[in-house]
């Protein structure tokens, strides 16, 4: 299907198969001499290449049958079939909101009547939701209409038109150990494979291949949205290489289910993505990936909380405001929140909840003294009666000039799964996009595609991880705006630069559609009617009247 935006430049072709673009990388390097920095720019050559073809998109999810899995399913069956439902406030339609992808748009430029914004999706050939063809595996056997009976997130005049489409899909059977969950989610455990860890690993791999084989979809995506487990210990010998890490499967070592899934991915082939906080990626997976070239993504999906104190702390520091306390907390009562409530789950989430801010406290020496960071407090509390309806509450007190002091708080509820499943579908779908492009630079002799570990994912994980050396970027305006200027690139567009210098300078000039030059004409003396117009074409497009 032709892409609704076209590029009209020397630097784009559309071949059959991909779309090409030429791209200036344009960057600065920075050296430091006492207090001097001198700053060089740097232009790097590329070309990039995007296929063209969407492919059909399988994604198996780890944890189907849970709060998040049943509604993500659900949310995309509604879509799918264009429902709408009765509620007590009225009429409700199903949508995409909260999802980046589908429900926030980008400039593309300027038009006859000023900025044109179009939805994220249409930048570049993507994955549609509705076409997603889901299965998984959970540890309890409930069905998935049923599940979403049990997570309590959809209106019941919604849930009874989607039961019908739901009860069928069957979690399979799944790796379950113990040790790694709290242990109040035994009772959920009715639907779990036997046999040695490599066996249990191997079933896996056969349940990639049977839902490939069975569903004909061309690719598969496999997501952890299984409970929060337990960080396990990384050490030498065991987890530390891909090498030692296959054998400790093979003898049966200590490897989470999340880890065993994550090895039984990358052997498939297909992408994982780790959707809960804990160490999934331990050295010796992230090792596997880059050997077997498949993608990595995670960890935490970045959902409320902390999605809002990733743009809260930016723009607290970024404003030249100095953050001094952050102290987080909130109550749910779902089955996330009771695995959270013992001691070891909790704190995988405190640790992938607590270290959000750092790069954006690092930026600023003029706020914060080297190794100096806000008091910085998460708490997280079972209450059952809430259920998945979380409640955040958070207090930011910062310093403000000449010794004063400002507290911000915040009250945030919602429901936790409507938050987290349209990033579970960005996730999914920004991830089978970057499987599509690939790019060289003038001293490569062919093209590359992203590094496994898909850092640019950053924006819908809490604890985002990176290839090794590269800088973790929390600051979500950043993170977002990375994902723009790439498929800005893709285009070959410059990076979105805000700059607007057509409106801000003395002789403003604007580019009209014959994309070319124009001057003021000023008209009276007190108010000077900006009259834009073309040199060449002499063609009015657009007139302002602006106080002298
Ligand atoms: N807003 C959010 O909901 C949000 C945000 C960020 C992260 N998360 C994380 O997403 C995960 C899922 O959240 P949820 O609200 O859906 O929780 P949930 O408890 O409702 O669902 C988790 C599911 O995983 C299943 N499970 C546990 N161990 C398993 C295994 N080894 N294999 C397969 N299935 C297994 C459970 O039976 C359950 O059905 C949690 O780790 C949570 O911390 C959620
Ligand atoms: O995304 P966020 O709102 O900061 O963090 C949330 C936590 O506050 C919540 O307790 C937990 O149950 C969710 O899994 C999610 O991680």
């Amino acid at each position: 299907m032709a892409e609704k935006i076209r590029i009209k430049s020397p630097n784009v072709h559309y071949t059959e198969k991909f779309i090409e673009s030429r791209y200036s990388y344009q960057t600065t390097s920075v050296t430091q001499d006492g207090d001097t920095y001198t700053v060089t720019p740097h232009s790097t050559e590329c070309m990039f290449h995007t296929e063209r073809h969407v492919p059909k998109l399988g994604v198996m999810l780890a944890g189907w049958g849970g709060n998040n899995g049943s509604t993500v399913t659900a949310a995309v069956l509604a879509n799918k079939l264009g429902l709408t439902w009765k509620t007590k406030t009225g009429v409700k339609s199903a949508n995409y909101y909260g999802s980046l992808l589908q429900s926030s748009t980008v400039s593309l430029g300027t038009g006859p009547k000023g900025e044109i914004f179009v939805p994220f999706r249409d930048l570049l050939p993507m994955v549609h939701p509705n076409d997603i063809v889901f299965d998984g595996w959970d540890i309890s056997s409930m069905d998935l209409g049923h599940a979403m009976e049990r997570a309590q997130v959809l209106d019941w005049s919604l849930q009874e038109m989607l039961r019908p489409h739901m009860s069928h899909l069957k979690p399979r059977p799944s790796i379950y150990i113990p040790d790694y969950i709290a242990a109040n989610q035994e009772h959920r455990a009715d639907n779990v494979l036997t046999g040695t860890m490599a066996e249990q690993m191997e079933q896996i791999r056969r349940d990639i291949r049977d839902f490939k084989e069975k569903s004909g979809v061309d690719k598969v995506i496999v997501l952890w949205t299984a409970n929060t487990e337990r960080f396990s210990d990384v050490m030498t010998g065991v987890n530390d290489t891909a090498k030692n890490l296959l054998t400790t499967i093979k003898n049966g070592g200590d490897v989470s289910p999340s880890t065993l899934f994550a090895v039984a991915s990358i052997l498939e082939g297909c992408a994982y993505i780790n959707g809960s906080p804990q160490n999934t990626f331990v050295p010796g997976a992230v090792e596997l990936a880059v050997q077997q070239g498949v993608f990595i993504g995670g960890d935490d999906f970045k959902s409320g909380q902390t999605k809002i104190k990733s743009v809260l702390v930016d723009f607290l520091v970024s404003a030249g405001i100095k953050p001094a306390s952050i102290v987080s907390y909130n109550h749910l009562g779902n089955n996330d929140g009771m695995n959270l409530s013992a001691p070891q789950q909790f704190r995988s989430k405190e640790i992938s909840k607590s270290n959000v801010v750092d790069d954006m406290v690092e930026s600023n020496t003029v706020l914060y003294r080297p190794g100096e960071k806000p008091d910085h407090c998460v708490v997280i509390k079972y209450v059952p009666y809430v259920g998945d309806s979380k409640r955040a509450m958070d207090e930011y007190t910062s310093e403000i000039m000449m010794g004063g002091t400002n507290t911000i708080a915040l009250h945030n509820t919602c429901e936790d799964s409507l938050l987290a499943s349209p990033i579970i579908l960005d996730l999914v779908i920004l991830t089978e996009l970057c499987q599509r492009i690939t790019f060289r630079t003038q001293q490569d002799s062919s093209f590359q595609s992203f590094h496994s570990v898909l850092s640019i994912l950053s924006f819908l994980c809490k604890a985002p991880i990176v290839p090794p050396g590269a800088p973790v970027v929390n600051s979500f305006f950043r993170q977002r705006a990375c994902i723009e200027n790439v498929m800005r690139a893709c285009l070959g567009l410059p990076p979105q630069n805000h700059m607007q210098l057509e409106y801000k300078m003395q002789k403003s000039f604007k580019v009209c559609q014959a994309t070319k030059l124009h001057s003021p004409v000023a008209t009276t003396e007190n108010i000077i009617t900006k009259a834009y117009h073309c040199i060449e074409c002499n063609g009015a497009i657009d007139q302002k009247n602006v106080e002298r």
